[in-house]
C-alpha cells in the first residue's frame, strides 16, 4: 500500500530563518514554496534522493503548526507515506481501526491528494498519506 517516503515535514519558526543550515551547511537546495491555506501553512520543499524535507511555517496563531510549535517546540510534525490509491488506502485503514483525521483527501503542496492519521492510533506519530502524479 506505501510506496516510498514521500516527505518529512519540519516545523519551523521562520523557514528564512532555518534555509541556510539546510542550504549553506547540509547542502540541500530548496526547490521552491507554497502557500497552502487549507492547512495554514507555508511550505518549503528541499528535496532529498527520492523523498523530500518540507519546511512548515504557520501562516496563522490557530494553525496545526503554530499549536505543535507552542506545546513541542520546533521539530519534526509528521511523515508523510506515498500511496498510489489514497481513497482505497483510507478504507482499508479505517476498516482496521486506523482514526482518520481526514475521512476524505484534501489537496495538499503541489496539489497532491493528502490524508491525516491521528498520533493516537499510530503511536504517537502524525502520518500523512500522499497521492500525488
Ligand atoms: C501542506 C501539507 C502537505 O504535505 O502537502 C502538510 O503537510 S500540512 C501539515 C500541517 N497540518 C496538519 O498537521 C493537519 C493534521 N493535524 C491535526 O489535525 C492536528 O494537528 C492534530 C494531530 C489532530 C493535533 O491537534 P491538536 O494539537 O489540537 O490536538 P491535541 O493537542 O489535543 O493533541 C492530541 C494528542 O496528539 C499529540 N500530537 C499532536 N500533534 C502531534 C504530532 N504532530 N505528532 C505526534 N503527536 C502529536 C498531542 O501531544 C496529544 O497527545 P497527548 O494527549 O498524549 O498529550
Ligand atoms: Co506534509
Amino acid at each position: 500500500m506505501l510506496t516510498k517516503i514521500d516527505h518529512i515535514g519540519i516545523a519551523v519558526k521562520s523557514i528564512e530563518d532555518v534555509l541556510s543550515f539546510y542550504e549553506d551547511i547540509l547542502g540541500l537546495e530548496m526547490e521552491g514554496t507554497e502557500i497552502v491555506e487549507d492547512q495554514k501553512v507555508k511550505v518549503a520543499f528541499l528535496p532529498i534522493g527520492e523523498s523530500e524535507i518540507e519546511l512548515l511555517e504557520s501562516t496563522d496563531p490557530e494553525g496545526p503548526i503554530s499549536k505543535y510549535i507552542e506545546k513541542k517546540g520546533e521539530g519534526i510534525q509528521h511523515i508523510a507515506f506515498r500511496v498510489k490509491n489514497i481513497e482505497k488506502a483510507l478504507e482499508t485503514l479505517k476498516e482496521k481501526g486506523v482514526k482518520l483525521i481526514d475521512e476524505q483527501p484534501r489537496y495538499g503542496a503541489g496539489k497532491a491528494k493528502i490524508a491525516f492519521l491521528h498520533p493516537k492510533s499510530t503511536n504517537g506519530i502524525l502520518i500523512e498519506l500522499c497521492e500525488r502524479d
